[in-house]
């Protein structure tokens, strides 16, 4: 483990850094394709099906090699490994972040505390597969003997957003008979509308939560519960309707679920990660267990790869360092996603908890303040639709902010020339952010429209655009289980690598917690009939005086 003293900012690597982004400064995209004809075949790096095209980022072969030597001084290869044999790299929980254990298809034991967890990672996926089977053939049926149509999902954020993402991703290998809803928000709207469209007679419930305490999830999850009661279940017909995912059996059994229908989860997974665990069953009752086996075999293509290729061949390592270049060295607070894919549209949403939960920390392992910036603000969505609503930042705003576009070599549903279309405005976006246009070409655009001097003289400034914008390209040839597999997977390391350099932990959020703490005592003055006395800010105060006075009849 790095001593305290070894703060990032004072190693030699990253002064080197600071030194390079000096004599960077004053170079344009522009130049660096100009003098390197070879440039897309030399940034350019693919593996378990993923490909990535760098080119088109502020980097010489001499930034790689000094971010690589970066990588290095902080012992990335080794932090690796101690991922893989699963030791604590969770230091502040003290525990080991072994989700590449829940897709591991190796013969090789993984042992926590001394135990094989693999018995009982095949064990679950087992149990999943039978679940998803009888569900699936119409021998698990509702209370009225008819075939499950729709599985209600409820959970927030790890237990909602991977297997969402994943179930959104896949759609063209659904179940022809079964819809799946997720519930997330505690706001009652989110519920009412999925009720609202099921039949309790053929709804499977499945309740996601590792911890059994979240707030959300329980309350959902109490609502849901009481409108199968009313709607011709009772307490005897729950076991039919209900299933849970925990790790925490004791309290979903209290809860009111049976122990048959409780699939396990472990502290070794963070919920960010787990959506390769029971929490995918979701996804596995939607596009069958076979695609869902072919998901985890993806993440552990890309896992293998995360772990033997060398760091300038390694694609989460380069994406790591990219973000790292322009996070420290350019000032760069945040980092977009642009999937040119529609089904991949919710994979910004996806990401923005796995990076900003896991990297959104101040202090290093140790427990040092840190004096550099470490995650950045996760943001996208869905091309070609962000090219008219927020590319124009991109373009020509004063922030930075690199992003990764990510398309299909082929979609699922040829129509006309749209994918050709799709596949035009992604690079023609890439190649605009980089090359941009001078005011020359501007000028001689305007010129050409034939428009009087001052005219060109007053636009031209208006259409210059800067460009030496930087993107990085991801390809593969179509949206499969595999594929989304090793996509996820891809970030999930590349989030990895980067909390090792700054080292920090990302496998804890107890950023979070404090949220929760001052929850409790707002919920109890917004409920009181009588005005509790107030707290703290008189904000806080004041607001809740607002909320009382609409809800309290004579307060
Ligand atoms: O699965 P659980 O325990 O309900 O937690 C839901 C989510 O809440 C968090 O703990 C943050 O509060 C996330 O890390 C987690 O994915």
């Amino acid at each position: 483990m790095p001593q305290a003293h070894d703060l990032l900012s004072r190693r030699p690597e990253w002064r080197a850094l600071a030194e390079h982004q000096a004599s960077m400064q004053q170079v344009h995209m522009r130049d660096l394709f100009h003098q390197d004809p070879d440039r897309f075949r030399r940034f350019f790096a693919e593996a378990a099906g993923i490909s990535l095209d760098y080119s088109k980022n502020l980097v010489t072969t001499d930034t790689m090699a000094r971010l690589m030597a970066l990588a290095r001084a902080c012992q990335l290869p080794d932090r690796i490994e101690a991922m893989f044999r699963g030791e604590h790299i969770n230091a502040s929980e003290d525990r080991p972040a072994l989700h590449v254990a829940l897709r591991n298809m190796g013969s090789e034991p993984i042992t926590v505390a001394g135990e094989d967890i693999m018995p009982e990672v095949r064990g679950t996926l087992a149990r999943m597969e039978e679940f998803v089977w009888r569900v699936r053939s119409t021998q698990w049926r509702g209370f009225t003997n008819k075939p499950f149509t729709d599985v209600v999902s409820i959970g927030i954020g790890g237990s909602f957003l991977g297997p969402k993402l994943v179930s959104a991703s896949l759609k063209p290998y659904w179940h022809g008979r079964l819809n799946c809803h997720y519930v997330a928000n505690i706001d009652g709207s989110h519920i009412t509308e999925v009720l609202r469209h099921i039949n309790p007679e053929t709804t499977l419930f499945l309740i996601q939560s590792k911890s059994f305490k979240t707030q959300e999830t329980l309350e959902n999850t109490k609502v849901a519960r009481e409108w199968f009661l009313h709607n011709g279940g009772n307490e005897e017909l729950i076991s039919k309707h209900f299933v849970a995912v925990t790790a925490n059996t004791r309290e979903a059994i209290d809860f009111g679920i049976t122990e048959e229908n409780i699939f396990p989860m472990w502290d070794w997974v963070g919920g960010r990660y787990s959506l390769w665990s029971a929490i995918g069953l979701p996804t596995a009752l939607t596009i069958g267990m076979e695609n869902f086996r072919a998901l985890l075999s993806g993440a552990h293509a890309m896992d293998q790869h995360f772990r033997t290729a060398p760091l300038e061949d390694n694609l989460p390592v380069i994406l790591a360092l990219l973000g790292i270049w322009y996070g420290n060295f350019w000032q760069a607070d945040a980092h977009a996603i642009l999937p040119y894919d529609h089904y991949l549209r919710g994979l910004p949403a996806h990401l923005q908890q796995l990076d900003m939960e896991s990297n959104g920390k101040c202090v290093t392992q140790a427990g040092e303040p840190v004096d550099y910036q470490t995650g950045p603000i996760i943001w996208g969505g869905a091309g070609a639709n962000g090219q008219h609503a927020y590319h124009q930042l991109l373009h020509q705003g004063t922030k930075l902010s690199p992003a990764d576009f990510i398309i299909p070599l082929h979609t699922h549903n040829p129509v006309a020339n749209h994918h050709a279309i799709l596949f035009a405005n992604c690079l023609s976006q890439t190649q605009a952010l980089m090359q941009g246009k001078t005011e020359a070409e501007a000028r001689a655009e305007l010129e050409a429209q034939g428009l009087p001097p001052e005219e060109v003289a007053r636009l031209a400034p208006h259409k210059v655009i800067p460009g030496n914008k930087p993107s990085n390209t991801l390809l593969f040839e179509r949206g499969t289980p595999r594929t989304v597999g090793a996509l996820i997977a891809l970030y999930e390391h590349k989030t990895f690598a980067q909390g090792v350099i700054w080292d920090v932990d990302s496998f804890d959020q107890w950023g979070v917690e404090l949220g929760k703490q001052l929850g409790k005592d707002i919920l109890d003055r917004l409920l009181s009939r009588d005005a509790l006395p107030g707290a703290n800010d008189s904000s806080t105060d004041g607001l809740i005086e607002l909320f009382r006075s609409r809800h309290h009849n004579g307060s």
